[in-house]
């Protein structure tokens, strides 16, 4: 079955709103294309001058985090309804940086993504190694642990519709891209892994990003691996190469 292609922006903490609106004008005729979803993630201040930024184009926006309850008090959160009011489509969930910085966990992933889910949000779910857990060759089952835990009480209806992004830590932000055949393990293990949980369909319907160093010039080869489907590109997408990444054939 053939996958649409993902590829989605990840801001980080970068763009003031008026520096996210002024590359969102530089982007939006460079990412025109009808061969894969553009997705735009950016910080929660930037959400709504994005979105309006983005209206009629092709470029849906998405967020670089959400916590799981829907209101109340917890100080500095943004909530799922905050989101879907704002326009916002997908939910970056998981990134290895909320992990090492805030605390997050495989139990909170997966509180996120039912809240996703619950509020038609499109989760981005991050999963990933680290150097050390490569060299002592625990990879695979690491990433199978990360994806079994985001996954409980999932349907499988819902998870045909995620998007997993495969993000090795140590080649995130190091210019040390995982090679293709790398990435291609470890994608291939986690659609392995989503047809263990759920079934053939789930498994060949859910959408693998590889993230980690993707630039214009890898892009074509990681691309075209055949369980990668999109990449989650982090400093790239903050300059006109990211144009070169979505029209990457
Ligand atoms: O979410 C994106 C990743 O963390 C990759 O970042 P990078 O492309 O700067 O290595």
């Amino acid at each position: 079955m053939a996958r649409k292609k993902i590829i989605a922006g990840n801001w980080k903490m970068n763009m003031t709103p008026s520096e996210a609106v002024a590359l969102v004008e530089t982007l939006k005729p460079l990412v025109k294309t009808e061969e894969a979803d553009v997705v735009f993630c950016v910080p929660a201040i930037d959400i709504i001058p994005v979105v309006k930024a983005c209206e009629g184009t092709n470029i849906e926006v998405g967020a670089e985090n959400m916590y799981f309850e829907e209101k109340g008090a917890y100080t500095g959160e943004i909530s799922p309804n905050m989101l879907t009011d704002a326009g916002v489509k997908y939910v970056i969930i998981g990134h290895s940086e909320r992990r090492e910085y805030f605390a997050e966990t495989d139990e909170t992933v997966n509180k996120k993504v039912l809240k996703a889910f619950e509020h038609g949000l499109t989760p981005i779910i991050c999963c990933g190694e680290t150097l050390t857990q490569r060299e002592q060759g625990i990879t695979l089952d690491w990433i199978r642990k990360q994806v079994k835990i985001a996954f409980q009480n999932v349907t499988a209806d819902q998870a045909k519709t995620a998007v997993i992004a495969y993000e090795p830590i140590w080649a995130i932000g190091t210019g040390k891209t995982a090679t293709t055949e790398q990435a291609e393990e470890v994608c291939g293990a986690i659609r392995a892994c989503i047809g263990e949980i759920y079934d053939e369909a789930t498994k060949e319907a859910i959408r693998i990003q590889y993230g980690g160093s993707v630039n214009a010039g890898n892009a074509a080869e990681l691309f075209a691996q055949a369980d990668i489907d999109g990449g989650l590109v982090g400093g790239a997408s903050l300059k006109a190469d990211f144009g070169k990444i979505v029209n990457y054939k």
